[in-house]
């Protein structure tokens, strides 16, 4: 359920018709709804209310100033992978008090700016990372929170690209190594540990390999308690799945609860999720234009002014996500189409065998597009990036301008 449904065979994004934005905006144009992100959100903070926890929703998904501003009014926090995005979470009015820093190759230069922030903690990824941020918490002269992000080695049978939690994945610190580096950790002058952490991959459609991780965790706690290293936290990561086509993911609060519940005999532990796209796929739709119908022998092709650029997950995962058109009462002949862009790649695809009742001219909406859409558009074939809109109820904000012709070449210079 989203707030992207049909009136009278026009598709609408809470209370505007997408072809109003289309004529005000252009296309291609990312659009968001407000309502279902809060939604979302409410739905992770509401199943999670009886026990301490806290929101820290992952920025990559969709790191627009405005999205973020929104979730940050909500209370939640924000789960960073580079300086990048903590500059967007403090432009955007977050607090770093409820930022946790996750990534493999954090910088010395990233450690400074997040420690004079003072940011909530760090997920330390590896033995070299803890002894590098000890080095510069030191120069600081200030105590670094740490949170160990282990590797649980278990299967979270989603995509291989993003699967992380297994032993042949570059994330985490091996579980079995962990107690060894939380010692090490301990010890240290300039850090303070305070929480563990874990992320076992991205698009996870059932609940048991989340409640597994857990139990290795909690395993890891208790093993930890014994030698006085006491934790504040355990952070289990994001990767709830959504639904693009027929997949069956546990809902947010049914996942939620689940966890709740095992953790009803730790009561002073604060539960902290990073959930991206649970909160911001389904909040979000790619809106592109037909520019031309090229029939085939073998296929007929939709071309439209979308590609690749704006919307990588077809191309690089063979992610399926529904295409359907923005105006539905003309009476156009339904025919099967790939849904191909301007890009000059063979893969540059948004959809494949798509039956489509469509004519040169209209609209096409690429649904659950709100998460790791925008985030990793490029400029490929020099198309400038699309524009992103937020709609509030009948209200649209502009909330990226499309990108200007001169910003393609913004930095470049010719020789002298
Ligand atoms: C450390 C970490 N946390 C959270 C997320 C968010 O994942 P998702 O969008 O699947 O919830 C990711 C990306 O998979 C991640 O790498
Ligand atoms: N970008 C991926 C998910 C990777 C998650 C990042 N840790 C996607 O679109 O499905």
């Amino acid at each position: 359920m989203d707030y992207f449904n049909y009136r009278d065979h026009q598709l609408f994004a809470e209370d505007l018709p997408l072809s109003d934005i289309a004529n005000q905006y252009g296309t291609p144009c990312y659009v968001y709804s407000r309502a279902t992100l809060e939604r979302h959100y409410n739905a992770f903070s509401d199943a999670a209310a009886e026990h301490p926890h806290l929101i820290c929703y992952a920025v990559k998904a969709n790191s627009n100033i405005a999205i973020l501003n929104v979730l940050a009014r909500l209370g939640s926090g924000f789960d960073i992978v580079s300086e990048g995005e903590l500059r967007r979470v403090m432009a955007a009015g977050g607090d770093p008090n409820k930022v946790v820093f996750s990534g493999v190759a954090k910088t010395a230069d990233e450690m400074r700016y997040a420690l004079q922030l003072g940011i909530k903690c760090f997920n330390v990824e590896s033995e070299s990372e803890l002894n590098r941020l000890q080095q510069v918490a030191a120069e600081l002269k200030v105590m670094a929170p740490v949170s160990i992000r282990v590797n649980p080695d278990i299967d979270a049978k989603t995509h291989p690209y993003i699967s992380t939690g297994l032993k042949a994945n570059k994330f985490g610190i091996d579980i079995n190594d962990a107690e060894r580096i939380y010692q090490q950790a301990a010890a240290a002058t300039n850090l303070q540990v305070v929480g563990v952490d874990c992320h076992i991959g991205s698009q996870l459609t059932e609940t048991q390999p989340f409640l597994d991780a857990l139990e290795k965790l909690l395993q890891l706690i208790d093993r930890l308690q014994q030698q006085d290293i006491v934790l504040h936290h355990i952070d289990i990561g994001g990767g709830l799945g959504v639904r693009y086509k027929d997949e069956t993911p546990p809902h947010p609060s049914e996942y939620a609860a689940a966890v709740v519940k095992r953790l009803k005999d730790y009561p002073h532990l604060t539960l902290i999720f990073e959930p991206g796209r649970a909160i911001m796929a389904n909040a979000g739709i790619l809106l592109t234009k037909v520019e031309y119908i090229k029939p085939g022998q073998e296929k007929n092709f939709a071309i439209v002014d979308a590609a690749m650029n704006d919307l990588i997950r077809p191309a690089l995962y063979s992610a399926w996500q529904e295409i359907v058109a923005v105006e539905t009462g003309a009476q156009h002949e339904q025919q099967q189409y790939d849904v191909v862009g301007p890009v000059c790649e063979t893969g540059d695809f948004l959809g494949k065998d798509r039956m489509l009742a469509i004519a040169e001219g209209d609209l096409l909406a690429v649904r659950s597009a709100g998460a790791y859409g925008f985030t990793m558009s490029s400029n490929y074939n020099s198309r400038p990036r699309a524009a992103e809109v937020l709609v509030d109820g009948g209200n649209c904000h502009l909330i990226r301008q499309r990108e200007l012709w001169q910003d393609l070449w913004r930095g470049e210079q010719t020789l002298p």
